[in-house]
């Protein structure tokens, strides 16, 4: 097994202008490792060269320049055994209506020459959950179903990196739970995970490693735990015994905000800062305090500052995507 089931380096992709447009170089020298059997989240505001990494990854849009090695093979010199080793769920849920699961599978794996003794078509549908749909239009797979059944046909030349591109978006959450456990289960035997997500949440609980690109450029890549270390900023959430208004005379760089609950959230930076001194100078400004808790700081905090980007709420489509 390689180190590194993905490495890029030096990646560069211009598109060309068309109509008068400007060239737009998507990816300006990507260098970028992925552990073998890791789940790594690739994280990014809208426009910032996720697909394109990924598509150029799955062998779907010419690099400008740059290696692409996967599972230890580079693209250029071995492009058959690099194809082989990835497989990629497309964020579009384009599937050829008139073909049955079953048949969309066994194409595809005459696509990647997989000879029939080898095909486990049955059993990839069994686990999708689509055993039963197996014989069934397309067509009439509902959206969930027919996001599994992209999820399948990733699988059938067994690759030991599947990449994930936005896969829940606009998934209910109970499909978006099954498919996590797969994923789970996935990587558990061996298959190492990649995905996009505009959900850090989801990105929090699934990936323990995550990298952040913005406009064409790795700014962050560390384990999830590392990154959100990274962040030096503590709040402590206060309950008062009485309603209180925000307390006067608090020490310099600790920033207060009453909540829409009435509890008082005061943040500050762990290095310059105990959270003894800031619970002395809220009972010295006169406020009794009921209760305290803390909190730590989250993927999205790092995000923001990283990337100066806020996504939108979980469940509203990302900016200028139709999904
Ligand atoms: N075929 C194309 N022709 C021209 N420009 C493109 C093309 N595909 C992508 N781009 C541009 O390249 C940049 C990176 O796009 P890309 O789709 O890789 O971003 P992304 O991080 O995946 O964004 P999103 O989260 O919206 O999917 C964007 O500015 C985009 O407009």
């Amino acid at each position: 097994m390689p180190q590194n089931a993905i490495e890029l380096r030096g990646l560069r992709k211009v598109y060309p202008g068309t109509g008068g447009a400007p060239d737009k170089e998507a990816l300006k020298s990507l260098d970028l490792d992925i552990p073998a059997g890791s789940v790594f989240g690739l994280l990014g505001p809208n426009g910032a060269g996720k697909s394109t990494t990924i598509n150029i990854m799955a062998g779907l849009v010419r690099k400008s320049a740059g290696t692409v090695k996967i599972w230890g093979f580079d693209q250029d010199v071995n492009p058959r055994q690099s194809r082989a080793a990835i497989g990629v769920v497309p964020q579009e849920l384009n599937i050829d209506p008139f073909f049955s699961p079953r048949a969309a599978l066994e194409l595809q794996a005459g696509l990647y020459g997989v000879p029939a003794r080898e095909r486990r078509t049955e059993s990839i549908l069994t686990s999708v959950g689509l055993l039963d749909k197996a014989d069934s239009y397309a067509r009439t797979l509902s959206g969930g179903m027919r996001r599994r059944l992209l999820v399948a046909k990733a699988l059938v030349h067994a690759p030991q990196v599947l990449v994930l591109d936005e896969p829940t978006a606009g998934v209910d959450i109970e499909l978006r739970q099954m498919l996590w456990d797969y994923v789970r289960e996935l990587n558990a035997a061996g298959t190492t995970i990649i995905l996009t997500t505009h959900y850090l949440e989801e990105a929090e609980q699934m990936c323990d490693r995550i990298g952040i690109i913005a406009d064409g450029a790795l700014v962050a890549c560390e384990e999830k735990s590392a990154l959100i270390g990274r962040m030096d900023t503590k709040t402590l959430v206060i309950t008062p015994e009485r309603p209180t208004a925000l307390p006067e005379g608090l020490p310099e760089g600790v920033r207060a905000a009453l909540r829409p609950d009435g509890s008082l959230a005061l943040s500050y930076a762990r290095a310059k800062m105990s959270a003894g001194r800031v619970l002395d100078a809220v009972r010295a400004a006169g406020i009794s305090i009921a209760d305290v808790a803390s909190e730590e700081p989250h993927l999205e905090d790092i995000f923001v500052a990283l990337t100066s980007t806020k996504l939108p709420p979980e469940g509203e489509a990302p900016l200028g995507k139709a999904s």
